[in-house]
């Protein structure tokens, strides 16, 4: 057995054209040095042995049932074959690979919800492409929301916190364009992310007393209203629900200093109004160690947190440490739940 649990992670292919598919054939490979728990990937075993030829690499690849994915992962890569077949070019992204992306996606929610596995992790998709074959999700994350949905039953609400150890920030809103971002932008919906932040601190990641730092939305907070008035009328208002709940919650916190050293060790995650204010100090600080994990779903949903890097695909030289410390983080997150 390699690594610390008997638990097996489930890991997609992500776009089969971007870098995904050689990040895992690099993170078998440190499987060892790296103590790496034993995973297996969703993916065409035809396309993924290309990759690896292409590359001149020598990794033997295994396609698998699931049940046989841990005692294969010493001797050789596990595949669970998905059923559309592949020929991505790397750097060449093409709708057409769309329905083997989201089908790597779909059999890996449903592994870990019959308890063959215990976590999933993502590779990154590229979602214009995604969009251009009729994908009508923003990304993984309220796509796998909606896969865990119980029958007749709504959606959970699925908060993307991008993790490392020296920092972890929540985007309230994700994928929108900024000039949506203040309408979208509702005293409920911080409470509501607020509230599924500090639980999963708590429960998942083991913080007795988790501390949240909230940004405001304008420059300097506000000014007092000076510029701009939703950090007093929205914000503000959001901080006094989550306190009255018990929460130790600081803020609004002008975005410009509540980043550096001093300001971090004050809080254990920060609430941020709109994507790129909460993923800009973490890619800068922690671009190879960040982990996007999403809280608020029954299940553990783990990814690198770079995307498919169209640019490097195929090359060899894209790095895989995020990637592995997604698998790490997963294993963590998801050790609690039995092997079937
Ligand atoms: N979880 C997911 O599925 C995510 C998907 N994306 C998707 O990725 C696509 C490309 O996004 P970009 O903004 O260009 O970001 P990107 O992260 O793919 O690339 C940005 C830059 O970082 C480099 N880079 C990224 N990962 C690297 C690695 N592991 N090793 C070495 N260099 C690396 C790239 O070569 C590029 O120069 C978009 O279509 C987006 O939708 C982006 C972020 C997360
Ligand atoms: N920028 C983060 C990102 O795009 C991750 O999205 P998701 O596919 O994990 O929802």
């Amino acid at each position: 057995m390699i690594g610390p649990g008997r638990n097996l992670l489930v890991v997609t292919q992500g776009d089969p054209a971007g870098i995904g598919p050689e990040l895992i054939l690099r993170a078998w490979l440190h499987r060892r040095e790296q103590a790496l728990p034993a995973f297996a990937v969703l993916a065409d075993p035809d396309h993924l042995g290309r990759v690896t030829r292409d590359l001149g690499w020598s990794i033997p690849i295994s396609p698998v049932e699931p049940s046989k994915a841990i005692d294969t992962f010493d001797a050789a890569l596990p595949i669970i074959p998905l059923s559309h077949a592949v020929s991505a070019e790397p750097g060449r992204p093409d709708p057409a690979y769309a329905a083997s992306v989201i089908e790597a996606i779909e059999t890996a929610v449903r592994l870990v919800h019959s308890g063959a596995a215990s976590a999933l992790v993502t590779n990154p998709i590229a979602k214009h492409v995604l969009y251009d074959a009729g994908f009508r999700h923003p990304g993984h994350t309220e796509f796998l929301a909606a896969l865990a949905a119980a029958p007749g039953e709504a959606a959970p609400h699925p908060v993307m916190m991008l993790w490392s150890e020296a920092l972890a920030v929540v985007p309230v809103t994700v994928h929108i364009p900024l000039g949506s971002v203040p309408s979208a932008l509702t005293t409920e919906l911080i409470v509501e992310t607020g509230r599924i932040v500090a639980r999963e601190l708590r429960v998942r990641f083991g913080l007795s007393h988790p501390r949240l730092a909230v940004a405001g939305l304008n420059p300097h907070a506000g000014e007092n209203g000076a510029i701009g008035t939703e950090d007093s009328t929205v914000i503000m208002p959001a901080i006094e629900i989550l306190r009255q709940d018990g929460i130790e919650v600081a803020g609004p916190l002008p975005a410009d200093t509540m980043f550096h050293a001093r300001a971090r060790s004050r809080y254990d995650a920060a609430l941020a109004m709109y994507h790129d204010q909460a993923l800009i100090p973490i890619k800068t600080i922690a671009f190879d160690e960040a982990v996007n994990v999403t809280l608020g779903l029954p299940f553990v949903r783990t990814s690198p947190d770079h995307g498919t890097a169209f640019d490097i695909a195929g090359k060899g030289i894209a790095r895989p440490d995020s990637l592995m410390a997604a698998i790490k983080l997963a294993a963590r997150l998801g050790a609690g739940r039995p092997a079937p």
